[in-house]
């Protein structure tokens, strides 16, 4: 029997057929319960224009994410009978795409905006039992309950974004008899395409919240103060423990003065009527709580609003607690002496960053001072004084990554210590773990440390016991983690873990106004390495020196004035000794033709002949003389 023959069985005599698969014919059975006849012709059911306006407003989120997504399928699969469809959480059409063979369709079974696509309105369709079931399900045409139906081949996929379910994602094509294993493919996808892009947004606007906070010089005691904030949506999307309690107490007040009302966090903030930039109170159990919110915006676009809760008694107490400011720079200023404005911000945000145990992401080419920026954290954090432990995921080979992070067990492998040994996880306890080049730690490692992030605790190779750990993780690459995320190659989650905040150093060439102060801090130290007189810069050699793009950032500076200090004999460095210093790899001033140095040397003086002739130690005339002869002009 085929399976249009099966459902005639079904609708018309009630008898099932075995071969039917499970998913389909439950659905046919609370189909055949519900009373629906299979001979509707149009979708049952469908919403007011206002209450599809409120629907769409209710699921701006989830619509903002899956529009793109369903563009970009629909403008690869027009013309070929599709129609795409997004349902909310509540079994509503929110958003439709159907190209003109499938809307020709749509017309006769009234599928349109705002209808209820659940089991009673429609029957069993691919959609209805996803919404219902909430699992991926692709249903060939002759597998649908009502004849205005059996015309689509349909795959529906359930929408999850962190636990939470939003919707379902529906691509149906106008059959029967196509394979519909690759609708499936594609519905999957495209629930999958929309849910990470909902869980990016979420997680960004979470960051720059973050960031934001630490940024503005609100007047927050961290510890006292609570912080929540809520998205454009109204959503809550972050909150501290003291925020926490406080809207605990909020849905407790709420539910003791409207009980049927549903206990989620949205109508909170409905609730609260809480407006830009001002003051409300309101009084719980007897507590007055203050209430200043602030509107966070960045490029125009609003963030979000945060909200600090705050007793009366803590109001008054705040000035005296808070420290005062700017008086003694933090060890991350003191360490990054800088007059960039940009990295000066980033300096400040790294600083009150380094107060919380939040992970931290140090980013910026190699040389810039990534590792000297986690020790600085350190010591500016409430673990200094403890262990500090880096590891360089890159310097290892992979397969000794866990030994070396986890530690191992007595007897775990051949030439393991007899008394096992504890890895730096351990080492680092009460203390902060530093791990350089975290892009090239191994993918199954990765799954191992987000674990032991999140529990607390390891477990050494070779054995089961977990051992609990207090230790906070700064990480740090000079690789797009992002990238690295959509190709597969490293954890979303992980990266989301070690990112609550980025830090990113800028390259010296992006901070040219620190150059000289660091060239001389840095000439100075050298020189007192090797125990010489301290040695003058003359402002001629600096300006040749400020024209090098320093490719080697920080640890390129440090190491051409480490080769001064070593090899220069005068006390005096001049223009023309600058280039033999430089260490240029290929591009050493030894290994470049003539016509090649003369380039440099120009484009280093930005076309200045005096100082090019000065670099390349040759007088003028004769600079003017080898361009003529290599045919140079500038
Ligand atoms: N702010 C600073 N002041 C003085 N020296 C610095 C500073 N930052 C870095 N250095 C020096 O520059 C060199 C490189 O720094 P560091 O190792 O921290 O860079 P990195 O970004 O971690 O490099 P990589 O990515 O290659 O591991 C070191 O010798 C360090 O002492």
């Amino acid at each position: 029997m085929n399976v249009t023959q099966s459902w005639q069985q079904f609708v018309l005599k009630g008898e099932a057929d075995a071969n039917i698969r499970k998913e389909v014919l439950d659905s046919w059975y609370r189909c055949r319960q519900i009373g629906i006849s299979y001979e509707l012709d149009q979708v049952a059911s469908h919403i007011g224009r206002d209450e599809f306006i409120d629907k769409r407003k209710k699921n701006e989120e989830l619509l903002a994410a899956a529009i793109p997504v369903m563009e970009e399928m629909y403008s690869y699969l027009k013309g070929g009978g599709y129609l795409l469809l997004l349902a909310d959480a509540d079994g509503y059409l929110i958003e439709m795409m159907a190209d003109a063979k499938a809307q020709h369709v749509c017309d006769r079974g009234g599928i349109t905006p705002g209808a209820r696509w659940m089991e009673d309105n429609v029957g069993s369709t691919g959609l209805s039992i996803a919404l219902r079931t909430r699992m991926a399900i692709a249903t060939s045409a002759n597998e649908h309950y009502c004849t205005a139906f059996r015309v689509w081949d349909c795959s529906a996929c359930p929408i999850f974004v962190d636990g939470e379910y939003m919707g379902v994602f529906d691509i149906c094509r106008v059959g029967p008899g196509n394979d519909i294993r690759e609708l499936y493919t594609l519905a999957v996808s495209g629930a999958r395409s929309v849910a990470e892009r909902l869980r990016y947004d979420r997680n960004r606007v979470k960051e720059e919240i973050l960031s934001e906070i630490l940024l503005r010089s609100w007047d927050i005691n961290l510890q006292s103060t609570g912080i929540f904030s809520f998205d454009k949506w109204g959503k809550i999307i972050h909150k501290n423990k003291r925020a926490s309690e406080f809207i605990h107490l909020l849905q407790q007040e709420n539910q003791r003065l409207h009980p049927s009302a549903q206990t989620n966090e949205h109508p909170i903030i409905n609730q609260l009527n809480i407006q830009s930039d001002e003051t409300a109170e309101i009084f719980l159990e007897g507590q007055r709580y203050l209430l200043e919110s602030k509107k966070l915006t960045k490029q125009n676009e609003n963030l979000a609003m945060v909200v600090l809760v705050k007793t009366e008694a803590q109001k008054k107490k705040a000035p005296s607690a808070a420290k005062p400011e700017g008086k003694e720079p933090s060890a991350v200023h003191a360490a990054f002496k800088t007059k960039n404005p940009t990295f000066l911000k980033t300096l400040h945000m790294a600083a009150k960053a380094a107060k919380s145990d939040a992970g931290i992401l140090l980013r910026g080419e190699s040389g810039t001072g990534k590792d000297y920026m986690s020790r600085a954290i350190h010591r500016e954090s409430s673990r200094n004084g403890k262990p500090f432990i880096a590891l360089n995921c890159a310097s290892l080979p992979k397969e000794l990554i866990a030994s070396e992070l986890f530690g191992y067990a007595a007897g775990a492998f051949t030439g393991a210590r007899q008394q096992g040994n504890p890895g730096k996880i351990e080492a680092a306890n009460g203390g902060t773990l530093f791990l350089d080049e975290i892009a090239d730690m191994p993918l199954e490692l990765q799954a191992v440390l987000l674990r032991a992030l999140e529990e607390k605790q390891i477990t050494r190779v070779g054995s089961t016991t977990p051992i609990p750990v207090d230790v906070r993780f700064i990480a740090a690459t000079h690789k797009d983690l992002r990238l690295l995320v959509e190709k597969g190659e490293f954890r979303e989650d992980l990266l989301y873990r070690l990112n609550v905040f980025t830090v990113h150093i800028p390259p010296l060439r992006e901070r040219p106004e620190d150059l000289e102060h660091l060239l001389n801090q840095m000439l100075s130290a050298a020189c007192d390495k090797a125990k010489r007189n301290q040695m003058i810069c003359t402002p001629e050699a600096m300006e040749l020196f400020r024209h090098y793009t320093w490719p080697g950032n920080l640890r390129e500076l440090r190491n051409v004035m480490d080769r001064i200090a070593y090899l220069h004999e005068q006390d005096q460095l001049e223009a023309r000794h600058v280039l033999e210093y430089l260490d240029m790899g290929n591009k050493s001033p030894i290994r470049m033709s003539e016509r090649e140095q003369i380039e440099w040397a120009l484009k280093t003086a930005n076309g200045n002949r005096v100082q090019a002739a000065r670099a390349l130690n040759i007088s003028r005339s004769a600079l003017y003389r080898k361009m003529e002869k290599h045919g140079i002009n500038c």
